[in-house]
């Protein structure tokens, strides 16, 4: 049977709460000592704290000493505060210190029993994710326990032994680069380098050079003879992202090197053979491109002799929560946040968004989270998502009004992530120096200064 701890000193009250929570073992406490005492013994995942608690219960200090202490013996309890009927000051203190949500007097069974049992799904659901994130996925530094993830992880275990050139399918940001990692460490080659390189931000003219490598003098400015990534990844995996941008000149040349493995330098008349494993990637429709003639058909079947899709993250299921509590760590230890966990909503929002950036786009919404949070728990708004219920997730559809709140809030969290620095603020916002001035005193936003 689940626990909860009952913290109050009124016996009328411990009775009534007895009733309601005829499902579940209750424990009682009437004061913070006896209610830390319990928490030790029993270790329960719920506790409901009346913040007046003696000796001084017309105060709420007491009780709040007792918030901050339970949530740092087990910072995974969720605690629902109970407040007097016009205490919402000290309500939102305590959800502030992080607890899971409050209530206020007098005490009503049915809803008192919702809030307990929503605040327990939500303890097993994120006690089930910290269990799958330490059990260890098949592919390493693949996270994820949807059908779909384990799905594509089983068939590049398969393939990772091989030699099988693998294409990856997937919307930007999605993880082929980490597939592609993870093949290359689960193969035989992982002792030998790892080559990645994006087909589509190299200029067409340089890209060749860049794969192939050039001799001494094959074109203006080619002082000394270069090998090529292809060279370079010799006896590992050169992973080809966006093979779909390779312009159509250069893939019969590459089809040589897929073939006959051999390559010639840009300028150079010997051929070099290479032991090099292909991983190509992709969000373009090839089939498609094929079609319209804008992507070779030989190649196309070269390069795809074994495709695996990778799901985008809205079709993740709850593993967008398993990452985002891999992600929340990680920042937190970087940025020296108190950050602890997510509220409710944000778990709601976080599952309802259709993350059109997939897993980069999460990690940039945590990271600005864990900077902006002003509590210990994140929510929805830190995440720059909209809760339920909120229609645009603006109090106002006055659109002026609307672009003032987001050009401010982006303002704000570019210059947390520029470390302060106007410059930098600036140009991560594409904006020049004196127009981000002006936006400053526009909105008056008067904390927005150079670090001093
Ligand atoms: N399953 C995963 N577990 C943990 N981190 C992941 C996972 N998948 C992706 N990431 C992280 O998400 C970010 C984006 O991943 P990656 O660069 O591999 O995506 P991509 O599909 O290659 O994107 P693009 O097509 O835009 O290059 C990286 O920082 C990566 O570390």
């Amino acid at each position: 049977m689940e626990k909860i701890l009952v913290v109050d000193d009124d016996i009328g009250i411990q009775k009534q709460l007895k009733w309601s929570f005829s499902g579940y073992e209750v424990i009682f406490a009437d004061d913070r000592q006896s209610a830390i005492a319990q928490l030790r013994r029993f270790e329960p995942k719920v506790v409901t704290l009346d913040l007046g608690l003696p000796p001084d219960p017309a105060n709420a200090s007491e009780g709040l000493q007792a918030l901050a202490e339970i949530l740092s013996i087990a910072p995974q309890t969720k605690v629902i505060v109970v407040t007097g009927n016009n205490d919402k000051d000290n309500a939102l203190k305590a959800v502030e210190l992080g607890a899971y949500d409050f209530y206020q007097k007098p005490i009503d069974s049915d809803t008192i029993k919702i809030l307990v049992s929503r605040a327990l799904n939500l303890y097993n659901l994120e006690l089930e994710n910290r269990q799958l994130a330490q059990s260890q996925p098949a592919m390493g530094k693949i996270i994820g326990n949807s059908d779909s993830i384990q799905q594509a992880s089983r068939r590049a275990e398969k393939i990772a032994q091989t030699d099988i050139s693998a294409l990856l399918l997937g919307e930007s940001g999605t993880g082929k680069e980490v597939f592609a990692r993870s093949i290359h460490d689960h193969s035989g080659r992982r002792n030998k380098p790892f080559i990645a390189i994006n087909c589509a931000s190299i200029p067409e003219n340089l890209l060749e050079s860049e794969l192939f490598g050039y001799e001494k003098g094959a074109f203006t400015g080619a002082n000394k003879t270069t090998p090529g990534k292809i060279e370079t990844a010799q006896g590992g995996t050169l992973f080809l992202d966006e093979i779909g941008d390779m312009p159509i000149g250069l893939q019969a040349k590459m089809l040589r090197f897929l073939q006959e493995r051999v390559i010639e330098r840009v300028g150079g008349r010997n051929e070099i053979a290479v032991d090099v494993r292909v991983i190509c990637a992709t969000h373009r429709d090839l089939s498609a491109m094929v079609q319209e003639q804008s992507f070779r058909e030989d190649l196309f079947y070269r390069v795809s002799e074994i495709t695996i899709n990778i799901p985008p993250l809205r079709e993740r299921g709850s593993d967008v929560i398993l990452l985002a509590r891999t992600f929340l760590n990680d920042y937190k230890e970087e940025y020296n946040s108190k950050v602890k966990g997510f509220s409710e909503a944000a778990v709601d929002a976080m599952l309802k968004h259709r993350w059109p950036g997939n897993i980069r786009e999460l990690q940039n919404k945590l990271k600005s989270a864990v900077i902006m949070a002003e509590g210990n728990v994140i929510q929805t708004d830190d995440l720059g998502l909209f809760s339920d219920g909120e229609e645009s997730g603006m109090q106002t559809l006055n659109l002026r009004e609307v672009r003032e709140e987001a050009e401010s809030k982006a303002i704000r969290q570019a210059w947390y992530l520029a470390g302060q620095n106007m410059s930098r603020t600036a140009e991560l916002l594409g904006i020049t120096r004196p127009t981000l001035y002006s936006l400053i005193d526009k909105y008056r936003l008067e904390d927005i200064k150079p670090a001093s």
